[in-house]
């Protein structure tokens, strides 16, 4: 019997994305489809959403939901099965689906993501004379109220939290509460309230019936200070219902072989292939031709990607014989920072501050290798997408790339085994050090090149990720409705809770 889900996220690739939540939410559906689970993807009703909306279906109108006027509506867009939350006021704006188009958080986050989560609510359980949803899944903050409306409602529909990062909290005033429609008892350490304020995602993991993130390391970190951000005691007390479960990548969507942004497809045994791919790179990002490696950047331009030491590092790229192409958008000094950089070392490092999703292809099928030097990384998908494009990976040895890059020491290199580069401590003499040893590793060809051909061998397809889910969804399942428990047989035991 096919088990219903409602995931319930903030945006979903091709839809809307404005990073990897968007592609995770984007693949889950057909992930979870081999597995009997037939997921229904509940957005808010955005500009590009309410376009590519068909067939669509009234299912509720709202006279006042947090004070406007709102429709449900069900329909379909290409591959995903959606319910979209039509609501004008709050999500036809210019800008982006959380902040203007200056980068500022529209002020009232609070309610469209309040009422976005109290609509899923409602449609989980089934109140518009539609049947119920046997889980409703929420992914990140602007989802996280939803598993809370469910708990104080006295719902019988679990629900799972998925936390893609914990450093977004969905933090607001106190004062909100009471137009969240919660009942008083909620405002307290034991419901929403957190640090004084209301916490979205605080409420989301502690009414959750269980929690997932999207790394069995990061699942690890989060419950430690210096990764928790002060949600740490609570993972803690429910670490029994913790689970860290690795992101997929869309191998449809990624697939060197296929990819129409790539000037020349290729696969593991034409590898040679992608020097045309590198030509373009050069041309895109105004490089001069040379013969050392070109290092590539797609990221947020922010302190937890590590940007800020890495845009200190652009002399000792160029120094030491490497160039850089970087795509990213973020925090204006580091911006800045990079774009000073293009300026001084010109035809070396080579910068575009924006959002490209074609260049972003182009550059993990043309670079040699790909930087990731975050201070912490829930799961992580550019070195993904570098592993399955010849791209290597050097990155950081924290949360989802510690669990997916198998670092290039000698032990691993002879065992042919290595796939990228890790190092520990993010600062400027550890990034040094690491490109220098990466930089000496690509001069010996048949080396990098067994480097890249292992890193194309993986398999981060979401067909083991999907599994996981599916069995999480019908354990906690099953506590309502028994005969959602029959599973089909499990290739692997679904990876037990963080304990200890
Ligand atoms: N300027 C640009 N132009 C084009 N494309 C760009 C871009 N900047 C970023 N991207 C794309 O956005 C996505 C970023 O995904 P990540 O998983 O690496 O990080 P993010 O921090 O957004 O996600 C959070 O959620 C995901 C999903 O769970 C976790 O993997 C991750 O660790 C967590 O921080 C990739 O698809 C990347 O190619």
């Amino acid at each position: 019997m096919s088990l219903k889900v409602l995931s319930v996220v903030s945006e979903a690739y091709p839809l809307v994305k404005t990073g990897g939540l968007g592609d995770v939410a984007g693949a889950l559906p057909s992930a979870l489809a081999p597995h009997g689970v037939e997921v229904t993807t509940f957005l808010p009703g955005y500009p590009s959403v309410m376009k590519a909306l068909r067939d669509a279906v009234v299912l509720h109108s709202y006279d006042s939901l947090f004070g406007e006027k709102a429709q449900i509506l069900s329909g379909w867009a290409g591959k995903l099965k959606l319910i979209v939350l039509d609501l004008p006021g709050f999500y036809d704006r210019p800008g982006g689906p959380y902040c203007d188009a200056s980068g500022k958080d529209w002020d009232d986050n609070w309610r469209r993501f309040g009422a976005f989560s109290r609509a899923a609510a409602d449609v989980a359980q089934g109140k518009f004379n539609m049947p119920s949803f046997d889980v409703l899944h929420a992914h990140d903050w602007q989802a996280a109220m939803a598993p809370a409306y469910l708990h104080y409602d006295g719902a019988h529909v679990p629900s799972i939290m998925t936390v893609h990062n914990i450093a977004f909290a969905g933090w607001f005033p106190n004062d909100i509460f009471v137009w969240l429609g919660l009942p008083w008892h909620a405002y307290s350490m034991h419901g929403v309230e957190y640090y004084g304020g209301v916490g979205f995602l605080k409420a989301g993991l502690f009414c959750a019936d269980a929690i997932t993130t999207v790394s069995p390391t990061y699942a690890e970190e989060i419950g430690d200070a210096h990764f928790g951000m002060g949600l740490e005691g609570l993972v803690r007390a429910r670490r029994d219902r913790v689970y860290g479960i690795v992101n997929g990548i869309d191998t449809e969507v990624w697939n060197p072989a296929e990819d129409p942004h790539l000037l020349a497809q290729y696969e593991r045994l034409t590898l040679n292939r992608r020097l045309q791919n590198r030509l373009q790179v050069e041309k895109a990002f105004d490089l001069d031709g040379g013969t050392g490696p070109i290092f590539c950047v797609v990221s947020r331009l922010t302190t937890q990607k590590g940007m800020d030491v890495l845009a200190g590092m652009a002399e000792n790229i160029v120094t030491m014989g490497g160039r850089l192409a970087l795509i990213g958008t973020g925090e204006h000094y580091i911006e800045n920072a990079f774009m000073d950089a293009a300026k001084r070392f010109k035809g070396r490092i080579g910068v575009k501050i924006g959002y490209d999703e074609e260049l972003s292809h182009l550059l993990q099928g043309g670079s040699d290798a790909i930087l990731v030097p975050s201070r912490f990384e829930p799961c992580g998908l550019t070195q993904l997408y570098g592993l399955r494009y010849g791209c290597v990976p050097i990155a950081a040895h924290t949360g989802g790339l510690a669990d997916t890059i198998i670092d290039a020491n000698e032990a691993a290199l002879s065992a042919g085994v290595a796939t990228g580069f890790l190092f520990d401590e993010v600062n400027h003499d550890t990034l040094s050090r690491v490109l220098s040893h990466a930089i000496y590793r690509y001069q010996d060809r048949p080396t990098w090149k067994a480097l890249q051909e292992q890193g194309m061998r993986m398999d981060f397809s979401w067909r083991r990720s999907g599994q996981r889910y599916a069995e999480l969804y019908r354990r906690f399942a099953k506590k309502n409705a028994p005969e959602l428990a029959e599973e089909p047989a499990p290739e692997e035991p679904l990876q037990e809770a963080v304990s200890g």
